[in-house]
């Protein structure tokens, strides 16, 4: 899906709402991906350093969406790396966003998607199964909940109730 938006823009057009369909990432999140600006409807998958449903969402058709990973904020395992975002881009997805870490980071450059991370963990997790998809989720702090829309380029991460960014001019 082509994307024309600045978070800035965005962020400017929406600075008085408080209802919360319009919610701003802390700063807290990294880009790592080959694309430093994606958006789409999200997809959410909750996990503790086991990302066996991370692998699960991103080996299945994206079709432009954003999978948003709560990782539980965890530093010490990697929930995602170049195969799995190799496995996102090939598959169509726009984005991921981990609220948690990710690795290989050369791949994750050479990567056609969005990966954003709190940061870099050489070590991965265990594949037990467990973790739950399409939930509610907290990420930062912030609630996401499956069909929000997340935009995301090199000023920030805005998650809105539905589809906000402008036609192109
Ligand atoms: O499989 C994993 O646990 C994560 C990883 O290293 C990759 O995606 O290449």
């Amino acid at each position: 899906m082509p994307v024309n938006f600045q978070t800035c823009d965005l962020c400017d057009a929406h600075k008085s709402e408080d209802g919360g369909a319009f919610r701003v990432l802390p700063p807290v999140f990294h880009h790592y991906g080959g694309l430093r600006q994606f958006a789409g409807p999200v997809v959410t998958v909750k996990c503790f350093e086991d990302n066996s449903l991370v692998k699960q969402a991103v080996d299945s058709a994206g079709n432009g969406r954003v999978l948003v990973v709560d990782g539980g904020g965890s530093l010490r395992k990697a929930l995602v790396g170049g195969n799995l975002a190799a496995a996102a881009a090939r598959n169509g997805w726009a984005g991921v966003v981990v609220d948690g870490c990710v690795r290989d980071v050369a791949e994750l450059r050479s990567a056609e998607v969005g990966i954003m991370a709190l940061g870099l963990m050489p070590m991965p997790t265990e594949k037990r199964g467990e973790g739950q998809k399409d939930v509610a989720v907290m990420v930062a702090g912030v609630p996401v909940r499956p069909g929000d829309w997340l935009y995301a380029d090199e000023d920030g991460v805005v998650v809105t109730q539905g589809p906000v960014h402008m036609a192109a001019s």
